[in-house]
């Protein structure tokens, strides 16, 4: 029997680019290893952070290294959109891949761009539709889907680029309005980011005016909320129209939050699995994991974020990651270990319930 061709799809013109080659490594070895082996083939392709498309030789060096690499003028990494005809040149042959497995994480990957790209093609791929990225993607319209599907947040505001960089009279008004509805500390977000990119805690009118300030370098929708001291608590969904919810883990550091840096730097965080919870927080937090799921109409994958207030006993959602980070390490592979899935097993089902799922539409 010949094997599934899978196409591993990684980096990406993201802050996240660096993160996602950390999460291919992990998933290619998982390919090559245990059962996987004999039934897939490895086909990695890596698209650079100035958006081309890279396979054979080039995306191996990368996947083997861990390094970006960089191709062309490095000032193509901003976020400005560099118009290329040949972003997809012979790089990618979309016959010679059965099965295409994204582990892209933020903008053009995470958020449904690519998404929109495979169901075009016609081809499987592993993880949610255009819908569930691109609601799950955007921190402004996942918050309202988690409204209307009832699920507890914390309270927040949302303001655009242009109100603080073309406004200068306006900007006061603003901050005035922010510090009043939601007081400090506070959140400051771009609305389409993931691994704690452009977040800034802040306490102060100056670091609200600069936190404003770098979120809008990242992204045209800014999302302000409302800071809670809370615990940590993280829940893995897979699955398609009947998904499941792993054990709850927790996430402790010394940091003033889960930032970049306390994010991907050893020994800066420590996780707890299962969390040390009543079964009562820990089911609400499982159901409330998949509502999620279901209200974006998520596919496959993702991880629920949640706030416990534990003197309140109140469970706040923050937000639902539609592509996880995936090294050996995440929370996400080890939430499913703990929950009886080794991290091989997780990807072939992956790539399984992405051969399973139907189409999106059908054409009558
Ligand atoms: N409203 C809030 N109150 C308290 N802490 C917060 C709040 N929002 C964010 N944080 C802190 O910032 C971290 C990152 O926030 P969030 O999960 O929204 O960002 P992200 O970039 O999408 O992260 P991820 O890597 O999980 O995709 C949280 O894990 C938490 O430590
Ligand atoms: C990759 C990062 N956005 C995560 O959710 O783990
Ligand atoms: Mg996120
Ligand atoms: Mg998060």
């Amino acid at each position: 029997m010949s094997k599934i061709r899978v196409g591993l799809l990684f980096g990406g013109r993201s802050g996240e680019h660096e993160v996602s080659i950390r999460s291919a490594q992990a998933i290619a070895t998982a390919l090559r290893s245990d059962q996987n082996a004999s039934k897939y083939e490895l086909l990695p392709v890596y698209i650079g952070k100035d958006g081309v498309w890279q396979k054979g030789e080039i995306a191996q060096q990368v996947l083997a290294s861990g390094e970006p690499l960089y191709l062309t003028d490095e000032k193509t990494t901003s976020t400005d959109l560099v118009p290329s005809p040949s972003l997809l040149p012979e790089a990618t042959n979309f016959e010679e891949i059965d099965v295409w497995f994204p582990i892209l994480h933020g903008p053009n990957g995470e958020d449904g761009t690519i998404q929109g790209l495979l169901t075009l093609m016609q081809v499987p791929f592993v993880g949610s539709g255009v819908l569930g990225s691109a609601i799950g993607m955007d921190k402004i319209a996942m918050k309202m889907i988690f409204s209307q599907a009832g699920l507890s947040q914390v309270k927040y505001k949302t303001v655009k680029r242009s109100q603080i960089w073309s406004n200068p009279c306006i900007f006061p008004k603003l901050c005035d309005e922010l510090e009043a509805e939601l007081g400090y500390p506070c959140f400051v977000k771009p609305a389409n980011l993931g691994s704690s990119v452009g977040i800034s805690k802040v306490r102060s009118r100056a670091e609200l005016v600069t936190a404003l300030d770098n979120a809008a370098s990242y992204d045209r929708r800014i999302i302000i909320e409302a800071g809670v001291e809370a615990r940590e608590l993280e829940c893995a969904v897979l699955g398609n129209d009947q998904p499941q919810a792993s054990v709850v883990g927790e996430i402790t550091y010394q940091s003033d939050f889960y930032d970049y840096e306390t994010k991907y730097t050893e020994g800066k965080a420590a996780w707890f699995i299962p969390a040390q919870v009543s079964d009562n927080i820990a089911n609400k937090i499982k159901e409330m994991a998949v509502q999620a799921f279901l209200a974006l109409d998520a596919a496959g994958l993702a991880r629920v974020d949640f706030f416990y207030v534990e003197k309140t006993g109140e469970v706040l959602i923050n937000e639902i990651n539609t592509l996880p980070g995936f090294t050996a390490t995440s929370m996400y592979p080890q939430l499913w270990a703990s929950s009886g899935i080794s991290f091989s097993e997780l990807v072939n089902q992956l790539i399984q319930l992405a051969l399973e799922r139907q189409p999106e539409v059908s054409p009558k």
